[in-house]
């Protein structure tokens, strides 16, 4: 639902009801990225980042978190506990799914089943899905199939994809070609509001010197114009498209401008409104998504909203490379490995715990022998309570336990877990906790012969398992079956 002091938009039918959940008019100022998908490009902007964050009310939820926004921590506070609102940008869909992608959205993940179950945080999260645009038109020309037939069949490999890594769908997925009129509304709230201008070649533009130095809150630079075409229709050249009008043989939507289809930033802009309105809590996506995507879908929003800020926190999580390649693991640079490759020989739970051994705002190497030695360490977890479980049966001998010891680890750990996870989702520190504990425990369950056996305390034993066993299930991880 749109709040609006702009234009009214039509809301989606799945976005009517989860959307009345989220009301309160809000707020926003980071970044590094890509130009209009692709070149890392951009010149410094005068005002800039960070400049007039304004914390949100709300419910604190005990967490701090890195705020790209901000480039620091700062307490993150939702607008209501009962639906916390998070917005996720979604794939591009016309190519198999990697592990770059992967990577971003197990970590993502993680981060959410956490906020919602150690922080109680009943999370709304929206998915939009790019179902067309250049990469996706170009792919299908080659493949001489329909856009529309290329990026449903790629959305659905990639719901599966992500389905085998045991990534919770989110509350629901938004498609740019579902939405069209919507976008178009809100396009038209823009150029009313003084933001944006239609060419005679039927194309419309943000407008950026409008924005004055508001533009740039969490990058700080502006779209570099190098590379522009020579003839092109924008008043400034930084200027960036909110609709392409079409090219002869192109898929189209009718619109007052003529045909043509939404610029990339927009969309997220309008659906990320059509269901939370002019207040966002959470907006997430891989670092590479900060300048120009989430730099524009800021101005967009707040120049369609007319506030100061519309999104509180931006999120953004490091690349995943093939070590030693400098570059990040990429469909367009072809040097990716597919989810399904990949968990021909691993499993999701070894992806989840390789992902949770570095921050989730860190670059991470990928090798199979990363993969191996997490292999190990899961290995090594499960090992530890299949033994517990056979001192708690009487099938394990052990000498006698220092009980007093071993509970008062089992609280310090809780303590510290809950205390990594409150610090930006600390996991490495949360999972070096876990680890410790087991290997205490283990230190104590040493086998002896029946007849030195001590006094036995399995019910230790059983508090220690079951905790572990409730961490692994908190972030998604399953002892079962690992191997
Ligand atoms: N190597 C990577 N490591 C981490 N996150 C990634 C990586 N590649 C893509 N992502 C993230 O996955 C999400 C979906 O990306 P999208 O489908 O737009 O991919 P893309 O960047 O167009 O793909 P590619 O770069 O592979 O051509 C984005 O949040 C993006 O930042
Ligand atoms: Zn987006």
């Amino acid at each position: 639902m749109l709040r609006t002091r702009g234009p009214r938009l039509p809301p989606t039918d799945h976005g009517l009801l989860l959307g009345r959940l989220c009301r309160r008019l809000f707020p926003p100022a980071l970044g590094l990225g890509r130009g209009e998908r692709g070149r890392p490009t951009g010149r410094p902007v005068s005002g800039g980042r960070g400049r007039g964050w304004l914390q949100p009310t709300g419910h604190d939820t005990g967490v701090q978190v890195y705020n790209s926004l901000t480039r620091r921590k700062d307490p993150l506070i939702v607008a209501n506990a009962e639906a916390a609102s998070w917005y996720s940008c979604g794939p591009t869909v016309y190519d198999h799914a990697h592990l770059g992608h992967a990577c971003s959205y197990v970590r993502f993940d993680i981060i959410r089943r956490i906020l919602t179950k150690v922080f109680g945080c009943n999370v709304v999260m929206v998915m939009g899905v790019t179902d067309v645009d250049d990469k996706i038109i170009k792919r299908a020309n080659e493949m001489n199939i329909s856009p529309t037939s290329l990026a449903s069949f790629y959305e659905e490999d990639f719901k599966q994809d992500m389905a085998a890594l045991k990534v919770l769908p989110p509350t629901v997925y938004l498609r740019v070609t579902e939405n069209i009129p919507q976008i178009i509304s809100f396009i038209e709230g823009i150029i009313a509001n003084g933001h944006a201008y239609s060419t005679q070649k039927g194309n419309v533009y943000f407008d950026l010197k409008s924005r004055g130095d508001k533009y740039g809150k969490l990058v700080g630079v502006a779209p570099d114009p190098v590379g522009e075409p020579v003839d092109s229709d924008k008043r400034h050249l930084s200027d960036f498209a909110l609709w392409k009008a079409a090219k002869p043989q192109e898929i189209f939507w009718t619109s007052p401008w003529g045909n043509g289809r939404p610029g990339w930033h927009i969309e997220c802009s309008a659906m990320s409104s059509l269901m939370f309105g002019g207040q966002l809590d959470l907006h997430s996506g891989g670092i590479d998504l900060a300048f120009p995507h989430h730099e524009n879908e800021i101005a967009q929003c707040e120049a369609f909203h007319r506030c100061k800020q519309w999104g509180n926190y931006f999120l953004h999580s490091g690349h995943l490379h093939i070590k030693g390649k400098e570059e990040k693991m990429s469909k367009s640079l072809k040097n990716y490995i597919t989810i399904k490759d990949f968990l021909k020989k691993f499993s999701p739970d070894v992806f989840r715990l390789f992902c949770m051994r570095s921050n989730y705002r860190s670059a991470i190497d990928y090798s199979d022998s990363s993969m191996q030695d997490t292999q190990r360490l899961l290995l090594g977890v499960t090992s530890f309570v299949e033994d517990a479980r056979a001192y708690m049966r009487g099938q394990l001998a052990c000498a006698s336990v220092r009980e007093d010891q071993l509970w008062e680890r089992l609280a310090d750990t809780k303590v510290a877990v809950k205390a990594a996870f409150a610090d930006d989702f600390d996991t490495p520190r949360a999972v070096d906790a876990i680890m410790s504990l087991i290997h205490h425990g283990n230190r104590q369950l040493k086998a002896v012969t029946k007849e030195t056996a001590g006094p036995r305390s399995p019910a230790v034993f059983g508090a220690t398992v079951s905790y572990i066993e409730q961490f692994l299930e908190t972030v998604g991880i399953s002892l079962a079956n690992q191997q």
